[in-house]
């Protein structure tokens, strides 16, 4: 019920009547060419008998019959196309519009290789998603009026031996052990699940899982999990067979049994005629498919409950603030040319409900074109306050400014389009070096060339084709790519966010020296480890558990016995790698 209530909302009442109108013409018309059929051989030859079919009325019959499988067939391809078609236009593209503006904790919790996976599945559950809701429960309709208008030509008696049939045809579907079979299914679905994830760990931690020589470990994991697969496969398939052969075999005995049973009774009562003979043989069919469908639609849903659940689990996720600014004044402001001034008031954000706080009542100010560096122990919250400022995990209480404007009231996409950031990945897509560092094709080849020069990429230049994630290039080279891309976009703001974490100290000078050049009048945030760093910022703010402990100029904050100068002596002690 969940998965059709999504339905509605994201096709919209108007497309799922339409749907259903077309799913009314195009199993309907069958059926009523259908009861053509059957009628045309009651087409009587003029005796008062009633039971001898003419010439013409066989012919006739043939054409009803032939127009019949006809279109039988038109209904079936139109029905694939028009219902594929729906998951394609709508419940796809709402699916993926959820997941792309889902709030991130949402991503957070649900992992890379199950969202692939709902994705993949989209468009065939959504499909059967329609057919099952839609199609079937149609096509029961349409054979429901066809069996009502035939019994009327029924006698009591036949009436209630189809009335009784009917009753154990129910009995025995709704009896069946289905409830076992779907318990093997989800068990196998689990598996499998077990399987991808293992699957996606061992490819994504490929080098470290070499160095390691850890193979054996997955390998070993893989193959029990598949043994388990095959076997649990195995008996899925046979409780399948079973159940499939068992109602075939009760279909077509009580089909037979039913006709049998109905002659008997009706004797007397009827003339055996062929005409006679065909109308409760099709009523018979007509009624049992009936109600085997009643099951199979019921069967079907709870197969693909769980397929349903999770397209209703991603399609429901909550969505981030719109992406566009609501006030004018704030839209205005994040439109014109800032100075690059930020201001954290009383700012709290924790991750999730009932996690401590990352950030705990943070206040601070940073001025326009200052260059701050911000160091701390691991875990104390320095990335926090980028994803804070981003917007990308809301606050729980407090107010972040920029220019004087409550990021609060800026559409995301305006606001984080106004920063630039260069994290500790460079997030590189397939793609040339120039689709990676101008997605949106916004500049011109000689801004380009020059962003390239500057960032000393010429060695690759912008015809460059880089593989997904940037396995192609060193990790120096991804992260100057990366500080390529914020060199193009320049803004007024710019973080980097461990930008330098995983390069050598020759592609950290580079970096270093292109934020000195290009952003010079910009506001630059550096978040580091290592206070190597930070060298060069004219003040330091120190985290602690979520709070900034201390700050000031670098010189000063030394020359105290606090915290920086606790980080400073660390460093120090560490072999002078200059440990945060
Ligand atoms: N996605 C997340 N979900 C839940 N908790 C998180 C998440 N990201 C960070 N945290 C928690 O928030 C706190 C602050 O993390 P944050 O990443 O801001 O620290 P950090 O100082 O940047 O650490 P590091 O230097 O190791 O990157 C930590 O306790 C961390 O466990």
């Amino acid at each position: 019920m969940e998965a059709f209530k999504y339905f509605v909302r994201v096709c919209g009442v108007s497309t799922m009547v339409i749907a259903a109108v077309m799913g009314v013409v195009l199993f309907a018309v069958p059926t009523i060419l259908y009861q053509r059929q059957v009628s045309s051989l009651f087409v009587t030859s003029g005796n008062n008998n009633g039971s001898h079919m003419t010439q013409g009325s066989k012919s006739g019959s043939l054409a009803w019959v032939f127009l019949d499988v006809i279109s039988d067939w038109i209904a079936y391809a139109i029905k694939e196309f028009v219902y594929v078609g729906l998951a394609r236009s709508w419940i796809q593209p709402a699916l993926l519009t959820s997941l792309a503006r889902a709030q991130m904790s949402e991503i957070w919790n649900s992992s890379d290789y199950y969202l692939v996976s709902v994705v993949r599945c989209t468009e065939r559950a959504a499909s059967l998603g329609v057919h099952v809701f839609l199609a079937d429960s149609i096509v029961m309709i349409a054979n429901l009026g066809f069996v009502a208008y035939n019994t009327q030509r029924l006698s009591y008696s036949a009436l209630g031996v189809l009335i009784m049939a009917g009753a154990g045809v129910v009995y025995f579907r709704t009896r069946k052990g289905s409830g076992a079979l779907l318990a093997i299914q989800r068990y196998r679905r689990r598996i499998i699940g077990d399987m991808d994830k293992t699957a996606h760990d061992l490819f994504s931690g490929s080098r470290v899982v070499r160095i390691h020589g850890a193979y054996s470990v997955f390998g070993d994991k893989l193959r029990e999990l598949d043994s388990r697969q095959q076997a649990v496969g195995g008996l899925a398939n046979a409780v399948l067979f079973t159940k499939y052969l068992w109602q075939y075999m009760v279909d077509a005995a009580l089909s037979l049994g039913l006709v049998g049973v109905m002659l008997l009774v009706d004797v007397n009562s009827w003339r055996l005629t062929p005409a006679s003979v065909q109308l409760y043989y099709e009523t018979a069919s007509k009624s049992l498919m009936l109600l085997s469908q009643l099951a199979n639609i019921q069967a079907d849903a709870t197969n693909h409950a769980q397929v349903f659940q999770e397209l209703c689990d991603v399609g429901n996720m909550v969505p981030e603030a719109p992406w566009l600014t609501v006030s004018n004044k704030a839209g205005a402001v994040a439109r014109s040319s800032q100075q690059g001034r930020i201001v954290f008031s009383s700012c709290s954000l924790r991750y999730k409900q009932g996690d401590r706080l990352a950030l705990n009542g943070v206040t601070f100010s940073i001025r326009a074109g200052e260059r701050v560096g911000i160091v701390g122990r691991t875990g104390s919250g320095k990335s926090s306050l980028l994803l804070a400022l981003l917007r990308v995990v809301e606050l729980e209480s407090g107010a972040i400014s920029l220019d004087g404007v409550d990021v609060g009231k800026v559409g995301l996409h305006e606001l984080r389009r106004s920063i630039g950031v260069v994290t500790q990945t460079a997030a590189l897509v397939e793609g040339t070096v120039r689709s990676n560092i101008d997605p949106f094709e916004e500049r011109t080849d000689a801004e380009i060339s020059l962003a390239i020069r500057s960032c000393q990429l010429s060695e690759l230049g912008a015809d460059k084709w880089i593989e997904g994630g940037g396995r192609n290039l060193s990790a120096g080279q991804q992260q100057l790519v990366s500080i390529c891309r914020a060199v193009l976009r320049r803004k007024k703001v710019l973080v980097l966010d461990e930008a330098t974490a995983n390069v050598d100290e020759h592609t950290e000078q580079i970096i270093s020296a292109v934020v000195n050049r290009e952003f010079k009048h910009s506001t630059v945030v550096i978040i580091a480890h290592r206070l190597e760093a930070i060298a060069g910022c004219s003040r330091i703010l120190v985290m602690d558990d979520g709070r900034v402990v201390e700050q000031g100029a670098p010189r000063l904050l030394a020359t105290r016995n606090g915290h920086y100068a606790r980080l400073l002596r660390a460093a120090a002690a560490g072999g002078g790698n200059g440990e945060a």
